[in-house]
């Protein structure tokens, strides 16, 4: 795969050919710090405020150069709204977003415009987020507009190289989304994103809306762009299979909160928050004959409680098996077990320890 240089001209970063274990740079390409957003629900004539939505509430993690950062939780937890204010698609209410060290939470349209160079969004749905009237490559196209980046041997040849990067026909470039299948255009939607080959790219579900026989297309892909570009991503799924396969690191969210946070592998070798317990038991095992380290099968009950009352202490507690006293009255802060391996949890599971009781349902 070709390594496209920075279309405006500039000498591209040198992109690694692989991504080696020690990738990451101490310092971080992105760090969150307390950050909130909580959506004010009005009511009444005169639009009075009556509550929030509380999506996201008090994360703090950064993003290494060249990590994977995989973002699961169940619907309705917060991972997208946290997506869109990493990339400041939404303001926050609270918190603050550093990128290559500098503090950009507030930065206006005019600070942020070159900063969009180099975060990116991936959309959830490839269908949605092309506009159907223009063509291929108008779209992938439309940043050099944007940013006002002319490529050295012109935009449409520029945007052809994009086209076969992401693996796609260049000659399809007149076509019309509407022409091409599910997977190819979240190919052009990963084509646009890379056009002014960005440092840190952001993906919402990224292969959800897709069939499960394209998706391992689609991961492959982004996992060869990031080996090839150099790439930071942050990967928002609910699918903890998605995330297994291109995350080193993994934050379980739950209820607008990082319950957990983790190497990937550590995290599937012995997940420590029940909450993670649960979301990793639904996650079908290649052989089920093999004895699964996970513990057995968790199933949770109820559905995730709304964000707008939160339950008090642990988010978590009203459907956790392990619950006690201190769980209602007391939130536990999310702390470093071991290794960089954080966990909220009043009851962090020692990973040695025997398999918790088996609930069935
Ligand atoms: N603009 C908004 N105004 C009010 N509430 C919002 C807004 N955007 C999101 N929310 C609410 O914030 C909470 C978190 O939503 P968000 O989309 O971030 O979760 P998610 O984990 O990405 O879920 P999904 O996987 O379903 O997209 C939800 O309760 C959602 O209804």
């Amino acid at each position: 795969m070709t390594i496209p240089e920075r279309s405006d001209g500039t000498a591209p970063a040198p992109a690694p050919a692989t991504v080696p274990a020690e990738k990451h740079d101490s310092e971080a390409l992105l760090k969150v710090t307390g950050l909130r957003k909580h959506f004010p629900i009005k009511k009444g004539l005169f639009q009075r405020q009556a509550g929030a939505v509380r999506a996201v509430d008090e994360l703090d993690f950064e993003v290494r150069p060249g990590e994977t950062l995989g973002v699961v939780g169940e619907s309705g937890c917060g991972k997208s709204t946290m997506g869109r204010l990493i990339t400041r698609l939404l303001e926050p209410t609270a918190g603050t977003v550093e990128f290559e060290g500098r503090d950009i939470t507030h930065l206006g349209v005019g600070a942020m415009r070159p900063l969009r160079r180099d975060i990116q969004m991936i959309f959830q749905d490839p269908y949605s987020s092309l506009n159907p009237r223009h063509t291929i490559g108008t779209i992938v196209g439309a940043p050099f507009g944007l940013q006002r980046v002319s490529p050295s041997g012109g935009v449409k040849k520029e945007v052809q190289r994009l086209l076969s990067v992401v693996g796609l026909n260049p000659e399809h470039y007149n076509r019309y989304p509407h022409e091409f299948s599910g997977g190819q255009r979240q190919r052009v939607g990963i084509a646009r994103a890379l056009a002014l080959r960005p440092k840190l790219v952001v993906a919402d579900e990224p292969v959800s809306a897709l069939d499960v026989s394209i998706q391992a297309q689609v991961v492959n892909l982004l996992d060869d762009l990031q080996q090839d570009l150099g790439l930071t991503y942050v990967i928002i799924a609910h699918d903890l299979s998605v995330v297994r396969h291109v995350s080193d690191r993994i934050a379980v969210m739950y209820l607008g909160k990082i319950v957990e946070l983790a190497d990937r592998d550590s995290l599937y070798r012995a997940p420590l928050h029940p909450y993670t317990k649960a979301l990793m038991s639904a996650v079908p095992i290649p052989d089920p004959r093999r004895k699964n380290a996970r513990g057995g099968r968790v199933l949770l009950n109820g559905d995730v409680p709304s964000p707008i009352s939160p339950p008090s202490g642990c988010r978590f507690h009203t459907r956790c098996w392990k619950a006690t006293e201190i769980c209602g009255t007391t939130e536990p802060p999310l702390s470093e077990v071991r290794d960089g391996r954080q966990v909220a949890c009043h009851h962090t599971e020692n990973p040695e320890a025997p398999a918790p009781p088996v609930q069935r349902g």
